[in-house]
């Protein structure tokens, strides 16, 4: 039997608002995740999709119910110490990345994820040569902008580089919120293409909240639906490759 990489078990977290009240957004959420797995999540405006993914990356705690992360309990766990093993990738290009800084030292700062972090001069040259192999591979031009600050980039190429930074010490779960949701439509499928490819030749497990039908049902091997603070409905990987657009909206009406 595959090993669950992630569990969740009878999830339920509450949000409060500024006024102090308290609003139920995750409603009791079961859910397995394996190795390997690549997860397309989609549902409703407010269904609960970034608070699941607040959830698992410890932004958010849950008021019950249980996380654990290879058999082991990580409820509790501070959300510093979950980026030793969880990768993310926000929707918002400004998000994950330091403006001030150069695409090299950023990079750099994402490797020791979790750990002490210090910019050495000797590293940072050190690792060019293969911080440019590595931005190469994300198709934007990115690998000609090592020096240059992040605050400088285009949109595309700054999620390119927070992809790569949350990607760069292979995370055992990657969550993708949205991440291609503020691109133009060229540069939104490049990215989308290269993390596809990434996520198959380096084995990820990952999760992608998308608002995209066909990006749902094109992208990973499981598909999510998120109705109310629950998972509405969980497909598999045969079952996924026989739906429509069509079927998917179908599940936001009923
Ligand atoms: N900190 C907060 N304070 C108050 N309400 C919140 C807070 N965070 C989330 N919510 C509310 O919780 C609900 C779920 O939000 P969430 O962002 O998880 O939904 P979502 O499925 O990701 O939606 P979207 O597709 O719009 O991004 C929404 O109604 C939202 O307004």
């Amino acid at each position: 039997m595959t090993k669950s990489t992630l569990e969740l078990k009878d999830v339920k977290t509450t949000v409060k608002t500024a006024d102090g009240e308290i609003i139920p957004i995750l409603k009791g959420i079961n859910l397995k995740i394996k190795s390997g797995d690549f997860i397309t999540i989609i549902g409703t405006n407010g269904a609960g999709k970034s608070t699941l993914f607040n959830t698992i990356a410890g932004s958010l705690k849950p008021d019950s119910g249980q996380i654990l992360h290879d058999g082991q309990d990580i409820t509790k766990m501070s959300e510093e110490k979950r980026t030793q093993f969880i990768g993310r990738v926000f929707q918002d290009p400004k998000m994950g990345t330091a403006p001030r800084m150069t695409v090299a030292e950023n990079l750099l700062l994402a490797t020791n994820r979790g750990k002490k972090r210090f910019l050495k001069i000797r590293k940072l040259k050190e690792n060019i040569p293969h911080f440019k192999e590595m931005a190469r591979v994300m198709n934007n031009g990115l690998e000609n902008r090592l020096n240059s600050f992040v605050e400088g980039l285009s949109g595309g190429q700054r999620q390119a580089l927070s992809f790569l930074m949350a990607t760069i010490e292979r995370p055992d779960i990657l969550l993708l919120d949205e991440h291609t949701a503020a691109l133009d439509p060229h540069t939104s499928e490049n990215l989308l293409a290269v993390t596809d490819k990434q996520i198959k030749e380096n084995k990820l497990t990952a999760l992608m909240i998308t608002h995209h039908m066909e990006d749902a049902l094109k992208y990973g091997n499981r598909l999510l639906v998120l109705k109310d603070g629950r998972v509405k409905v969980d497909i598999n990987e045969p079952e996924k490759k026989k739906l429509k657009v069509s079927d998917l909206y179908a599940y936001f009406d009923d």
